[in-house]
């Protein structure tokens, strides 16, 4: 018979006791005890931090007169309310379309039973937003109990964790909210009523959330939150509003209150158009559509000032000299010091502000392009190098003084971090699966692989700039090899780059003149 005096746990009871069971077998088991993970902490095997507070200030609203609240943007498969909600979400893809769709903190499900979440989505989501220049926030949305969860989230690229005041007792709560601060993560704590906020406010917790949900009984009520706004007007807190969020008018209802941050899961997980819904929920402005800029060109085997000086007058925007001893373009060690002094000395850098635009969220090569062309300096002096060692590249950078580097195949990925300048990889038309990874090379250079005059097949080059950077933006690439007067206009027309490359041969400058001035007439 059935015991019916004996009440029911609720389901974050039941949540919290099979975590509680989770934990203990995690810590048991051999390669993931609490000392394994200390030991790869030590190792500093967690990938670095941003912090919460400061990321949590900024989303793309944030310079205009009346900003809007900052976006955590959550990845939520099923859930102990609804059920499945998006079964088949790629926690990578997810994360990379809310990065880019402007939100300041990915928040992750890691729950497995009730919210298919893993661990190892959050690892994934981190990955596919770490090389964006102004990455988002990662929260490890979890049922924490005790230290071991959290220093397993900070080795797996959480910025920051969420401790839940319903389910910890106080003394629980307040060593759980210092040990993540000691591993540098400022937590957001959740709150459901005026008692459990005056918990967190003790605590001394900098970003606070109040959860709509009750997560006893599963009932929302989206005036929680603006109950307990008074409570921290004038305190030095982020006050963000949690669960049931589906509406621009919810939101507005938030930002008027001083509410600073929204959580949204599964409205978002079910949008269609997750970026058009996201800036009309926000009430965000649309991204400034990227200025037309002109084509660069890049000008290879340099070995004469003068006439480096010339072409750069001409339109010359990179001005390359080849490191490559099988070359006849090959330039010695004093030859380029000279030539880059030469340059350097007449080239006149605005020295008027610079005129930053609004940081907006993009993919890795197109900032790096955004970044180089705001440099405002030309022409820009690249080392092109076949098959060198990295201290005989990094001794010419140093000697040449150079701005770029470029190599070939033949440079392993992971000689790149040490290069100090940014690298130019070279990539054979046949061989282009690599040119838009993001974080390792900052430009990509496609190699039609033909000498000036015979039929170069554009079509190919055009379908690696459409395959598309983060799926949506156009690959910025260095269109090389093959490039004549006759043909520049086709490529610009057909292939779209966002620079093309010719060369100086034998010395002679005229050709690379010619090319400039078709470069010129081409350009729309
Ligand atoms: O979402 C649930 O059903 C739930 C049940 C029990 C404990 C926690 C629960 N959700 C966690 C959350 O706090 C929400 O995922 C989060 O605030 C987003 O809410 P929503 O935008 O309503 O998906």
């Amino acid at each position: 018979m059935t015991d019916t005096t004996k009440k029911q746990p609720t389901i974050l009871e039941t949540i919290y006791a099979q975590r509680a069971k989770d934990v203990e077998a995690a810590k048991s088991t051999a390669g993931t005890t609490p000392d394994d993970i200390a030991a790869l902490l030590a190792m500093h095997l967690a990938p670095p931090l941003i912090p919460l507070v400061s990321r949590l200030k900024r989303n793309p609203s944030s310079n205009s007169a009346s900003p809007s609240p900052s976006l955590m943007a959550e990845i939520k498969r099923a859930s102990p309310s609804k059920g499945p909600i998006a079964m088949s979400t790629n926690a990578a893809a997810q994360a990379l379309t809310y990065a880019l769709s402007g939100a300041s903190v990915i928040s992750v499900l890691t729950e497995p039973t009730w919210f298919k979440g893993s661990l190892l989505d959050m690892r994934l989501a981190r990955q596919a937003v770490d090389a964006l220049p102004d990455r988002p926030a990662i929260l490890r949305k979890e049922f924490i109990l005790d230290e071991y969860q959290i220093a397993e989230a900070r080795l797996h690229g959480a910025d920051t964790v969420l401790l839940i005041v319903a389910m910890l007792p106080p003394e629980r709560l307040t060593a759980l909210y210092a040990y993540s601060l000691s591993l540098g993560m400022e937590p957001l704590v959740e709150v459901n009523n005026a008692r459990e906020m005056e918990l967190a406010l003790a605590l001394g917790a900098k970003v606070i959330g109040v959860n709509n949900r009750n997560l006893h009984d599963f009932q929302v009520d989206m005036g929680t939150t603006s109950r307990l706004v008074d409570m921290v007007k004038e305190r030095d807190v982020i006050l963000c509003a949690l669960s049931g969020i589906s509406s621009p008018k919810d939101v507005q209802v938030y930002k008027e209150q001083g509410v600073r941050a929204v959580l949204i899961g599964e409205a978002l997980m079910r949008a269609t158009d997750t970026s058009a819904f996201i800036r009309n929920l926000l009430q965000w402005p649309e991204p400034e559509p990227e200025k037309k800029q002109r084509t660069w060109v890049m000008v290879s085997g340099m070995k004469d000032a003068k006439q480096a000086k010339l072409l750069a007058e001409a339109g010359a925007d990179l001005i390359s000299l080849t490191f490559d001893s099988n070359s006849e373009s090959n330039i010695t060690l004093e030859e380029a010091a000279a030539l880059s002094k030469e340059i350097r000395a007449q080239r006149s850098p605005s020295l008027s502000p610079a005129t930053t635009p609004p940081l907006s969220p993009s993919p890795w090569l197109t900032a790096q392009k955004r970044n180089l062309q705001l440099t405002g300096v030309r022409p820009l002096l690249v080392g092109t190098f076949r098959s060198p060692t990295l201290p005989d590249i990094l001794r010419t950078i140093a000697v040449a003084q150079l701005d770029l580097v470029q190599v070939d195949e033949s440079v392993p990925d992971g000689w790149i971090p040490h290069i100090p300048v940014p690298v130019i990889r070279r990539f054979k038309i046949g061989n282009t699966a690599e040119v838009s990874r993001p974080g390792l090379h900052s430009f990509a250079l496609v190699d039609l692989g033909v000498n000036g005059g015979n039929a170069v097949d554009l079509k190919k080059a055009a379908e690696v700039i459409q395959a598309g950077e983060a799926a949506k933006w156009p690959v910025p690439i260095i269109l090389s090899g093959g490039l004549t007067t006759q043909n520049i206009r086709e490529a610009f027309e057909v292939v779209a780059p966002w620079a093309v490359e010719t060369s100086v041969e034998k010395g002679l400058a005229g050709d690379a003149h010619d090319f400039l001035a078709a470069v010129k007439g081409a350009r729309q």
